[in-house]
């Protein structure tokens, strides 16, 4: 069993534990009475998980097994991994990866600074992939830094999508019941062929639903299963709640889950899954400028048609002033997109001091941050090939902060002294700075888009 690097520090992560303990660097340690609200009982326990990620992806139809394909550029897997992280009463996540895939996982890891991870070798089906995980937690190997939980979780690692909240659920109920699992209702009716290939039979889709991830067990009744498992199931069975109840007469209680608990399992899934990450990460733009006291900026006019054009994102504004403290903590905030208005200095003065402050932090190690760098041109007043000539630099600039996975766009906006032209322009440039955004489209960093 391969232990993942010593725990650097994470990087921030989009919204707070339930705990209430935020972003980065919990330790694993913390009680589960820290977690607010929980149902985990007056005694601490331990709990752990095992996510099976050791499957070729067949269905997925690409080379690549689908756990490592990329969304936004980033391994399918370390999105399920850090939701988990954001659990800070899961104590050790061991993943089960295939012999040819463990230095891909560890570079995963390393890359994207996850911690708790444990790794062991996958088996040839998802059940024997399990076992294994299972293994590692119950026996406590020489030099080992797992030991044996009272309740483990069981996730796909093709499930990036899985709250505290439903983990909260099933382990709860897993304490109770000795296993529990996530349901959702069926989208199509489930029929029984006969032998020559017509209906047999139809379940009535109302009395039954679909057995999706998490799953929780009492770590002994699981384990208990998966000892006295016979070949057959090991190696044809896909529900774990099943072997509970079939080796240790243990009933499961059934949890219903939210419709993001999918498995990603075609390509279309992967296209779903980028879509609803971009989605997440789009609901908060932050407008910086060089000032904030005179509220007639051109950025505070830019922030006003933002905030009416987009009323569904959080628009803020901040000045690049006090050496950025507010604007640090937007950052540490987990903000992802920011406008930066340069109209009293120098042609990207401002977007420069952004971008280094942006380097310094971890936001851009999880996901990509678009830094939409705004210019202001009276065509009347100044002759647009000096002005032009000036912007072309951001091209460059786009190349150099891509490798730290910033997005870097320009918009020239046509500045007029009358206020319905300007108007209007604002309001070009706020629907082209919301599809930048919507998009994070990687053909277009560096290009000077005109409103
Ligand atoms: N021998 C296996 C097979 C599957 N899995 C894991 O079990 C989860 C759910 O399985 P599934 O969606 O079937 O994944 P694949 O087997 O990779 O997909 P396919 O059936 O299309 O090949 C995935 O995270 C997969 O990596 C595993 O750990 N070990
Ligand atoms: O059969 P697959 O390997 O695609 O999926 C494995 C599990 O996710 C699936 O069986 C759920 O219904 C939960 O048991």
């Amino acid at each position: 069993m391969e232990a993942g690097p010593p725990g650097s520090s994470r990087p921030a992560e989009p919204g707070p534990c339930l705990s209430g303990q935020r972003g980065a660097d919990h330790t694993a340690s913390a009680s589960p009475q820290s977690v607010a609200g929980t149902e985990l009982g007056r005694h601490p326990q331990a709990v752990a998980a095992v996510l099976p990620a050791g499957g070729c992806g067949e269905r997925m139809g690409v080379p690549t097994p689908k756990q490592f394909c990329p969304i936004l550029e980033r391994p399918l897997i370390s999105y399920t991994l850090q939701a988990l992280e954001r659990v800070c009463w899961i104590k050790d996540i061991v993943v089960a990866v295939t012999g040819e895939n463990m230095e891909v996982m560890k570079s995963i890891i390393q890359k994207y600074q996850h911690k708790r991870i444990s790794l062991v070798k996958a088996g040839v089906t998802r059940h024997r992939s399990i076992f294994n995980g299972l293994k590692a937690l119950a026996e406590d190997q020489i030099n080992s830094k797992l030991s044996k939980p009272e309740v483990v979780i069981i996730h796909d690692a093709v499930r990036p999508f899985v709250e505290e909240g439903v983990l909260l659920k099933v382990v709860t109920a897993a304490k109770e019941h000795g296993a529990a699992g996530a349901i959702r209702p069926l989208v199509s009716t489930v029929i029984s062929p006969s032998a020559d290939g017509c209906l047999d039979y139809s379940l009535e889709r109302a009395r039954h639903r679909a057995s999706e991830m998490p799953q929780a067990f009492l770590f002994d009744v699981i384990y208990e299963a998966y000892q006295q498992c016979s070949d057959y199931d090991l190696e044809f069975g896909t529900e774990c709640l099943q072997l509970a109840l079939k080796y240790c007469c243990t009933k499961a209680k059934l949890v219903e889950g939210s419709p993001d608990l999918w498995k990603v399992t075609y390509k279309r899934d992967l296209y779903a899954a980028e879509s609803i990450i971009k989605e997440r990460i789009s609901q908060e733009i932050c407008v910086v400028m060089d000032t904030e006291e005179d509220n007639k900026h051109v950025g505070h006019l830019l922030e006003e048609v933002l905030k009416s054009e987009l009323n569904h994102v959080k628009v803020t504004s901040e000045a690049l002033g006090h050496a950025g403290r507010h604007l640090l903590q937007i950052i540490l905030d987990q903000c992802y997109n920011f406008v930066c208005v340069n109209v009293t200095t120098s042609d990207f003065q401002e977007t420069q001091k952004l971008l280094s402050m942006l380097e310094e932090s971890n936001l851009c190690i999880l996901y990509p941050v678009v830094v939409v760098s705004v210019h202001f041109l009276d065509f009347k007043l100044v002759p647009p090939s000096q002005k032009m000539e000036n912007l072309m630099q951001i091209r460059e600039f786009a190349k150099e902060v891509k490798e730290r996975n910033i997005l870097l766009y320009g918009l020239l906006i046509c500045y007029s002294q009358d206020d319905q032209k300007l108007q209007e322009s604002l309001r070009q440039g706020a629907i082209i700075i919301a599809s930048l955004i919507k998009e994070r489209n990687c053909g277009l960093i560096g290009q000077l888009l005109i409103a």
